[in-house]
């Protein structure tokens, strides 16, 4: 018997998007809990995304990882398409950023872990361009990361205001508007784990013109606060690299001192 509205109950609002919002909710009769995300059909078809809108359910449903945000299932009624989600009870990993100033270089390591492993593992089926902004990490009940592709844009209660415009998570090759291909996620990674340990992302401006110099200039320093490994930013710098040949790939990624040395195997980190 497929899902309805009538199998869940609807808790508080968790996100909300372009194209809906996103409730805590649970399973009525086992009391499961879960992450129910409302789409509006007269969006979608005004924005004519059906056939991405069903690639992107096709593709989450067949994703199955640790850190990957798993969808369970969907179901619709007149109105509304309804996505059952994954909840994580940690919330969103920006807010622990925020909260903390910046992370130690275990956290760091192990969430950077963590992305390496989830991203090979899409890579490997040919899935490329999770969109892997802070904003779109959560934490589960362990500490343990999840990719939430929120790739429809959800604009949850505390973003980053400037979040929607930022380009300070995109490559080079991407603002430059190149073609480009898995490695803009190995810059990616980079970014993060700048933003992890100094709080800020290494070519943050004022302006967006500003940001988009600094990135194509690979203008990258490091702040004598917080004190940072030379591992770190030995890591760091062998991804904020221009060519994108030239990146370190995942497996280098997983293999650097720094992650070998500081990332929890289990990829929970508590510390
Ligand atoms: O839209 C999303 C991704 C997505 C995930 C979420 C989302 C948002 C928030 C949460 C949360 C959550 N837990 C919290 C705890 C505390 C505070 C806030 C929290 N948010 N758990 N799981 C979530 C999932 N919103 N949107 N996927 C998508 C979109 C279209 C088609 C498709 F197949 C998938």
């Amino acid at each position: 018997k497929p899902w309805s509205l009538a199998d869940f109950e609807i808790g508080r609002p968790l996100g909300k998007g372009k194209f809906g919002r996103v409730y805590l909710a649970r399973v009525a009769k086992s009391h499961f809990v879960v992450a129910l995300k409302v789409i509006f059909k007269e969006q979608i078809e005004k924005y004519k995304l059906h056939h991405q809108l069903r690639r992107e359910m096709e593709i989450q449903t067949s994703l199955r990882h640790p850190n990957i945000l798993r969808l369970f299932g969907w179901f619709d009624d007149d109105e509304r398409i309804f996505l059952i989600l994954e909840y994580a009870h940690g919330g969103e990993l920006y807010g622990l950023l925020k909260a903390n100033g910046h992370l130690s270089e275990q956290q760091a390591a192990t969430y950077i872990s963590s992305l390496s492993q989830a991203l090979a593992y899409c890579h490997g089926k040919c899935v490329i361009h999770r969109d892997i902004k802070p904003e779109n990490l959560l934490l589960d009940h362990e500490g343990r990361l999840k990719i939430a592709d929120f790739g429809w844009s959800v604009q949850s209660s505390n973003k980053r205001k400037t979040m929607c415009g930022t380009l300070d998570y995109l490559a080079p090759e991407m603002v430059e508007n190149k073609d480009h291909d898995h490695a803009v996620d190995n810059w990616t990674l980079g970014i993060l784990c700048y933003e992890f340990l100094y709080g800020s992302p290494p070519f943050e401006a004022e302006s967006q013109k500003d940001t988009f110099k600094r990135i194509v200039k690979i203008d990258l320093s490091f702040p004598d606060t917080p004190n940072v490994s030379s591992e770190a930013k030995n890591l760091i710098s062998q991804l904020l690299v221009k060519d994108p040949s030239k990146r370190l790939s995942l497996t280098k990624i997983m293999q650097h001192p720094w992650i070998v040395k500081n990332a929890d195997p289990k990829g929970v980190c508590l510390f």
